[in-house]
């Protein structure tokens, strides 16, 4: 395993190590000491993934304080648009977003640590996306940012959504409590 820094601070790209044979693949997605190694939280609080239908966009997700966290974010199958935004108030790039594609074809995943909200829009025609975080699910700290609000051009003017993410305020009028 290895990782990239990008552009927003924290994030990391990790190339996973990933071993072909005639058979198919090989993923190691986690390994305790080599990301803390990297400087990635422990990701030990639960582990979950989700299978989406093309143009379904989930997002934009994340954990307020108390319950704040950092996640390891990974396509398993299918390919993926994913796109996250720093909403640290402290950042030099607060509001700014990135989006790298993902895909089951390659290795790659995505370290978000604290304060990143985070969503993703299907390309193919399935996609599955696993995901492992630092601490648990917290029903009432679980928020949202409107997946339209923050300057990004998706792909798509009418993706498939949850009611919950069609209601969540936009960038503008979202009072972050990260530091
Ligand atoms: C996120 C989550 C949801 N749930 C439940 C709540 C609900 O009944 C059902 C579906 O929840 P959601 O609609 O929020 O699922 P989903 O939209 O797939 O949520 C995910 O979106 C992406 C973009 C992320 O970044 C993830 O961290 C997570 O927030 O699963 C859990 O039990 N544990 C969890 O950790």
């Amino acid at each position: 395993m290895h990782t990239e820094a990008l552009a927003l601070p924290g994030c990391q790209l990790v190339h996973l190590d990933r071993f072909e044979d005639a058979r198919g693949c090989f993923v190691k997605t986690y390994q305790r000491a080599a990301f803390e190694a990297a400087g990635m939280e422990p990701l030990e609080g639960e582990s979950f993934y989700t299978v989406s239908r093309q143009g379904v966009l989930r997002g934009m997700h994340f954990q307020i304080p108390p319950a704040q966290h950092a996640k390891l974010v990974h396509c398993q199958a299918g390919r993926v648009l994913d796109v996250f935004i720093d909403l640290r108030r402290g950042s030099p790039h607060y509001g700014q977003h990135q989006a790298i594609e993902l895909s089951g074809d390659t290795g790659l995943a995505l370290y978000l640590p604290a304060g990143i909200a985070h969503g993703f829009l299907t390309l193919s025609e399935q996609a599955c996306m696993s995901y492992q975080v630092s601490s648990p699910h917290s029903p009432a700290h679980d928020a949202g940012i409107r997946w339209d609000s923050f300057g990004f051009d998706w792909p798509i003017a009418q993706p498939v959504l949850s009611e919950r993410d069609q209601r969540h305020p936009a960038l503008a009028d979202f009072d972050s409590p990260f530091a």
